[in-house]
């Protein structure tokens, strides 16, 4: 189906590209933070879910977390940002393409008991009784491999849908388990819980329909994703070296492509100008001195374009 919004007190977005973002939660700050650097300005008016991108062709729609993907997999929604986990729950894996990973959003969703419970030791222990859940398909999958059987309407085990706060299920006696999202572990661990069983390791991705009607556009949104999320990955790296060392200095840092390197006023000595991954930036500036690097500089880098 094509994308269309329709609602007659809003200006006519028919022309533009629409891009679903989470409309609060886990995902919504770093969301914003993402479309602000890479150049999407708009306003959005107070309850208003719908904003004009001023400086492109795009409309921005704000939709719960858990609709994005269902919303994108029908073609009502063009591109949009969400968890793995909710494409995976929404059984829409098929119906949207993955552009890229974002690199936030990450946590995983777990089996867990009441730290009390001792005798639970694996999720296969839970088997015909009671979980509680806002993940209720991938839940049954998984109660369905443990049960060996092949349709997941089928188990034993009871599979009860909550909306939100699911770490209070068993304290409050409706589950002897609980399937939730886990990332720091302190939810958990507050609730007495701990995990006995990963289902899904999940972060956001921004996905498109798998027949985008704007694909030069989304395109250009997956390009400018990517230099901001290469930018907050590298460092640049400048450092001098004396010519015979910039061999064995080029091994320390070889950079993406390759390390820039221009002659020095200084005869003998060559700058060079280098892409570092962040991760590893002190352990190459250790290993740069020892080979004799001097001068050594790291420079932040806004943004990139390969
Ligand atoms: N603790 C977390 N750490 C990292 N990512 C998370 C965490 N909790 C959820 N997420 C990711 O964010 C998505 C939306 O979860 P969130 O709990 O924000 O949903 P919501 O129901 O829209 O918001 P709220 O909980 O405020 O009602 C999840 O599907 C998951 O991909
Ligand atoms: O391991 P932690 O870092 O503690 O994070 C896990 C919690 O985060 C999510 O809930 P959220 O706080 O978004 O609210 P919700 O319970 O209303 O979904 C998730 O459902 C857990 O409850």
């Amino acid at each position: 189906m094509a994308a269309a919004y329709i609602n007659t007190s809003l200006p006519d977005v028919s022309d533009r590209m629409l891009f679903a973002v989470p409309k609060k939660g886990r995902l919504y700050d770093q969301c914003l933070g993402l479309l602000n650097n890479i150049g999407i300005e708009f306003n959005r008016k107070p309850r208003h879910d719908i904003a004009l991108v001023s400086n492109m062709p795009i409309a921005l729609v704000f939709l719960p977390a858990a609709d994005i993907a269902t919303y994108v997999a029908k073609g009502n929604i063009d591109i949009g940002i969400t968890g793995l986990d909710i494409i995976r729950e929404s059984q829409t894996e098929n119906d949207v393409a993955e552009l890229m990973r974002l690199g936030f959003g990450k946590c995983k969703l777990q089996v867990q008991v009441p730290v009390a419970s001792g005798h639970v030791r694996t999720a296969a222990d839970l088997v015909g009784k009671r979980i509680v859940t806002s993940f209720i398909n991938l839940t049954r999958q998984r109660f369905a491999e443990l049960e060996g059987v092949a349709d997941p309407a089928q188990i034993r085990t009871q599979v009860r849908f909550v909306s939100g706060s699911v770490e209070a299920a068993c304290g409050l006696g409706l589950a002897d388990g609980i399937v939730d999202l886990v990332e720091s572990g302190d939810t958990m661990r507050a609730a007495g819980l701990h995990a006995i069983d990963t289902i899904v390791d999940t972060e956001s991705v921004l996905i498109t329909n798998k027949a985008p009607r704007f694909p030069r556009l989304a395109d250009t949104i997956k390009q400018r994703v990517e230099g901001i999320l290469t930018a907050r990955r590298y460092v640049l790296c400048q450092y001098n070296i004396r010519r015979p060392d910039l061999e064995r200095a080029c091994h320390v840092t070889p950079g993406r492509q390759a390390p820039t390197v221009t002659p020095l006023e200084q005869d003998g000595w060559v700058a060079v100008s280098v892409m570092i991954e962040k991760r590893s930036l002190a352990d190459n500036m250790d290993a740069l001195k020892d080979v004799g690097a001097t001068d050594i500089l790291v420079l932040d880098i806004v943004n990139a374009r390969a």
